[in-house]
């Protein structure tokens, strides 16, 4: 173990750490190196007396990394004394795809030593590397302490680095490590996931049994396929239903029924393992899709776009502009996915969107917090939907009654669609 952690260490010059003190402020980023830096202090004005911890997954399996650091926070959030706070922190290569190594920063204030046991503890137990932080001497410099677990179960410093301040990289962290962790772009990729899952989420077979039997889907379609996009309680349902009787198409909806019985299961995994479900729905609706277009047109209720930009919002920490530029390679869509005739997201101001979700009797008891968080997240999905490509999604607004609505689209789908 300690020899594994030394030549890991090596490494760790090329790393930059990032830690999320605020959602709405740059992640704080800095190095390590053997000196001290004549540049100010990294830790300048979010840190004042507490004792501060950093740990991250040591695993070089995907799936195993992916479960253990979402338990993590919750044992995290159970086990350390309330003083405690968790922040998300990364160690990557800069702008270096898929160099990202995810864990947790720990702001400590209590006078305790419980989190220090609780950390020994995780150290002996399970893949993580726990390191301490301390600021001293004269000029208040901090150093990064790796613990390393000794013969006899004590916890020991095995390395000391200073921690010096880093370059914003030009692409965020979260960004590195969007294809094939949270987003994927062919169906193997997905598949393969779920494939890897069998014996930890047995739920996994059935899933794949059913899409080993989905319908393969030819590119051309022969009546149109139309998508109805936009976040929970835009309108999406009321629209699909009205424009299905309107065009006496077929609705169809992505995930497809055939997996709700495993939806609610899938949602409580990692991203990683809940977005790769998505992505083999996907596939699954395609087939649907190519069958139904055959005799009228398709009204599909959420596809691709929700797919990429939900994982692409919730993967990309903190500010708007911490998303990948419009362009970027992750906005893109899969080569072995249907693509569809048009694609219309409905867009609504966020108190209207609130006020639809009271009438429906949700969101009532939000604390504020969670709403200005909500809010950034809903303005993420909404950008990232804009920014995906082949074929874009034209915005619609979906604030007029449902029936000026309904009229509005049937114009664009005559005028896009010639229907
Ligand atoms: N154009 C509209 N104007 C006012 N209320 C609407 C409109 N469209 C839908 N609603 C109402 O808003 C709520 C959310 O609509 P729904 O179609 O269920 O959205 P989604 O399927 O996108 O979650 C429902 O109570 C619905 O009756
Ligand atoms: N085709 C789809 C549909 C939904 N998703 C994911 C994206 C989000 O995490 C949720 C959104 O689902 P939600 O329950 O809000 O959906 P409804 O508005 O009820 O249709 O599902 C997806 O990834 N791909």
């Amino acid at each position: 173990m300690a020899r594994r952690m030394m030549s890991r260490l090596g490494q760790w010059s090329s790393y930059v750490f990032a830690v999320d003190f605020d959602t709405n402020s740059d992640p704080i980023y800095f190095a390590l190196a053997s000196k001290q830096s004549e540049r100010p202090q990294v830790f300048r004005n979010v840190l004042a007396d507490e004792k501060c911890y950093s740990l991250h997954v040591q695993s070089d399996d995907k799936i195993e990394r992916a479960k253990f650091y979402g338990g993590l926070k919750k044992k995290l959030s159970k086990e350390l004394p309330p003083e405690c706070t968790i922040l998300e922190m990364s160690i990557f290569q800069p702008n270096v795809k898929d160099s990202v190594i995810k864990g947790y920063f720990l702001k400590d204030a209590s006078k305790s030593s419980a989190t220090e046991r609780v950390l020994g503890e995780l150290l002996r137990n399970d893949p993580v590397y726990v390191c301490s932080y301390l600021c001293g001497g004269e000029d208040r410099q901090w150093s990064q302490h790796l613990w390393s677990n000794t013969e006899d179960g004590w916890v020991e410093v095995l390395e000391k680095y200073c921690v010096v301040p880093a370059e914003k990289p030009v692409h965020h962290p979260s960004t590195l490590s969007i294809i094939n962790y949270d987003v994927f772009y062919s169906f193997e990729d997905a598949y393969k996931v779920l494939q890897q899952c069998v014996d930890i989420i047995p739920e996994s077979k059935a899933v794949l049994e059913l899409v080993d039997q989905r319908l393969e889907s030819k590119e051309k379609t022969d009546f149109p396929v139309i998508v109805i996009e936009g976040l929970d309680a835009t309108g999406k349902t009321t629209l699909t239903e009205s424009l299905t009787e309107a065009l006496g198409a077929t609705l169809l909806k992505s995930p497809p029924q055939c997996l709700s019985p495993w939806r609610a299961r899938f949602d409580t995994e990692p991203p990683l393992i809940r977005r790769a479900f998505y992505a083999l729905g996907n596939y699954l609706t395609a087939g649907q899709i190519g069958q139904e277009a055959r005799q009228a047109p398709v009204i599909v209720d959420r596809y691709w776009h929700s797919t990429a930009a939900y994982a692409i919002a919730t993967a990309v920490g903190g500010k708007l502009g911490n998303l990948p530029q419009a362009g970027s390679e992750v906005y893109g869509w899969p080569g072995d996915l249907l693509r569809p005739s048009l694609v219309l997201m409905l867009s609504l101001s966020s108190q209207e969107r609130m006020r639809r979700l009271q009438v429906r009797g949700q969101d009532k008891t939000m604390e504020e917090e969670e709403l200005e968080a909500n809010h950034l997240f809903r303005q993420k999905v909404e950008e990232a939907y804009q920014r995906i490509e082949g074929p874009a999604c034209i915005t619609v607004d979906a604030s007029p009654s449902p029936d000026q609505v309904l009229q509005q689209v049937l114009l664009l789908i005559r005028e896009k669609c010639h229907l």
